[in-house]
This record gives C-alpha cells, structure tokens and sequence, in this order.
C-alpha cells in the first residue's frame, strides 16, 4: 500500500466531490427514499490489514437496496447450490436498466439474464429457502450480522412497506415470470421478502466490512473465520464487475475498475482483492441510479492506490 491514508485526507476528498450532488436527485419512486437528503455523504474503507478509516456521516444509516442482491445471491447459492441457481437466473450483463422486463420476452424459457438486475434477484430472493418472507429475510440478516459483525441490524419497515405499496414494476416482472413458471407460488409473499431485503439497514462501515470480506474471499479479517466458501465470494465479485453499475458498469470499469454494487438508496460497495472493502454514500443518483459523488469519490481512490483490477 503507498503512504497511510488518514481520515484528514478522505475528508478532503469528500469535500472535493461534494457540489457534484447537485448533478444528481434522489431516488423518489420509492416514496420513503424520496426524503433522504441530497447533501449527504460518508466514505469508510476497511483495509486488509483490519484498519478502518472513515469520514463524513459515517454513522448515517441507510437501505442496502440493490446492494442486497449481491448478498442474497451467496446465500441462495449456500441454499441450493450453482447448478440449481443457475439454471434459473443467468450470468450475462443486460446492459438495460435495472427493472427493465423487455428480455424477459426474448429468451425462452424466460430466464432473467443476472442476479443483479431486478428479474433475477426477485428470482433469488424467491431461492433462499425460508417458509415464511421473514424467515428468508431473517437467514439474510443473519449472514449480514456475520459478514459485518453486528447483530443488531435490521430492516426499515417504514421503506419497505413504501417499496411494497408502490412497486408495480417488480410485481410485473414477477407475474410474467409466474406465467413462464420460473417462479411459483405467492408473488406478494416473493415481493415481500424482496423488498424487505432491499430496506436492510446499514452505514458505511458495515459495507466496507463486507467489502473486505469478499476481498478476503469470505473469510473474516478479524477473526479469520470462514463466512462464504472462497468460488461463491469470487462469483459475487464477478457479478459486481459485469453487472453491478447497472447499464453503467462498462464505464465503470474503465474508469475505476474495481468489483463494486450500486443501490439505489446512494449507497456503493466496493471490493478490492489485496486492497479491502469500501462503502460509499451519496443519495443523489445519476440517471443510471447510481450515486454521482459515490463514483466521483471511487475514481479518485482507483487512481489514487492504482485499483483498477484490469
Ligand atoms: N437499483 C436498486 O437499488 C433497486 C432496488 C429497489 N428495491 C427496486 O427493486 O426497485
């Protein structure tokens, strides 16, 4: 690693990126959402040798969104195995917006082509095995309270019942994939453990933990315990690297290079083998939906320690 980062200079940084909110807006199709304010900002990065440095409000909690597709994906993977996961969901970048349900019609049978836009992880959250959507979201949460080693994390029933009132879209995707039989049974109960999933509630810090979980390939870095087997942490990276900028992951990867999950909410994950784990949070998205200081924030850190994985 080149000379020590300090908290002092992060802070510069975030003073750097932060009149790029004003580029952006804050996600409001999800009324809850709508109420974050635009200003906000928090960088943490978790290194690999266990130190933490942090800056801005880092403190602030906010909704994992999309960023949870990523880790429900290990954990239906843990539940049902590649074979399984894999013939229902597929390993191929859309390059279409993240609740787009146009291929959904090209392809037969009509298997969502990743976990990371929302067809396939309305079809993952339908794998995580669980008879009731809080005992899926419960097993969920219990792999985030490992991954980030804080067991008082929660979901915010406040946004996702705002999500489950308004989501029309994702209903429509799982409807349509009912018909086609990807999915059975309840598509409220399925959209009920999704969208719970999606308002999993965290800061920085716990993202940058587990950030650097996935750059440890699943082992913890404090206690050295094994949470994820070493080939479902690599598949999780690669879907952040293919898909996890949304439509925007190839400029993503040329300009910063590293694996990394957008959500919604503002938030980013990033995760840098030999490096360690990053959270970021900005709410005001660009049309993409992807935070504007998050990825302004993340290309001066490529460029500053030379991450970019190509
Ligand atoms: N891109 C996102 O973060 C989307 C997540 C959000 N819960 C949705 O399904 O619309």
């Amino acid at each position: 690693m080149k000379r020590k980062l300090t908290a002092n200079e992060l802070e510069g940084w975030l003073d750097n990126v932060r009149p790029f909110a004003r580029d952006g807006k804050v996600a409001d199709y999800i009324p809850v959402l709508g109420r974050q304010d635009p200003e906000e900002l928090a960088v943490a990065i978790y290194f690999m040798n266990g130190e933490v440095v942090h800056a801005g409000q880092s403190d602030t909690c906010f909704t994992l969104q999309s960023i949870s597709k990523v880790i429900a994906l290990a954990l239906a993977l843990l539940d049902n195995g590649e074979e399984y996961v894999f013939n229902r969901v597929g390993m191929e970048p859309s390059g279409d917006p993240f609740h787009s349900i146009y291929r959904l019609e090209q392809h037969r049978p009509s298997k969502p082509l990743n976990p990371m836009i929302n067809a396939g992880a309305l079809v993952v959250s339908h794998m995580i095995h669980g008879e009731t959507p809080e005992e899926k979201v419960g097993r969920l949460l219990s792999l985030i309270h490992d991954m980030t080693a804080d067991h008082s994390i929660v979901y915010n029933k406040e946004v996702a019942s705002s999500e489950f009132e308004t989501a029309f879209l994702n209903r429509a995707l799982l409807f349509y994939m009912k018909q086609h039989k990807v999915v059975t049974g309840s598509v409220e109960e399925t959209l009920d453990a999704y969208t719970k999933q999606c308002s999993i509630e965290v800061n920085v810090k716990h993202l940058a933990r587990i950030g650097a979980i996935f750059a440890n390939e699943g082992k913890d870095l404090e206690t050295g315990r094994r949470i994820l087997p070493r080939h479902l942490a690599r598949i999780c990276k690669t879907f952040m690297v293919t898909c996890g900028m949304y439509d925007a992951s190839g400029s993503f990867a040329i300009k910063v290079g590293i694996p990394a999950k957008s959500g919604v909410s503002g938030a980013v994950l990033g995760s840098v083998n030999g490096f360690g784990g990053i959270g970021v949070y900005g709410p005001s998205l660009d049309e993409k939906g992807n935070s504007v200081v998050g990825l302004k924030l993340l290309e001066i850190l490529s460029n500053r320690y030379d991450l970019s994985i190509f």
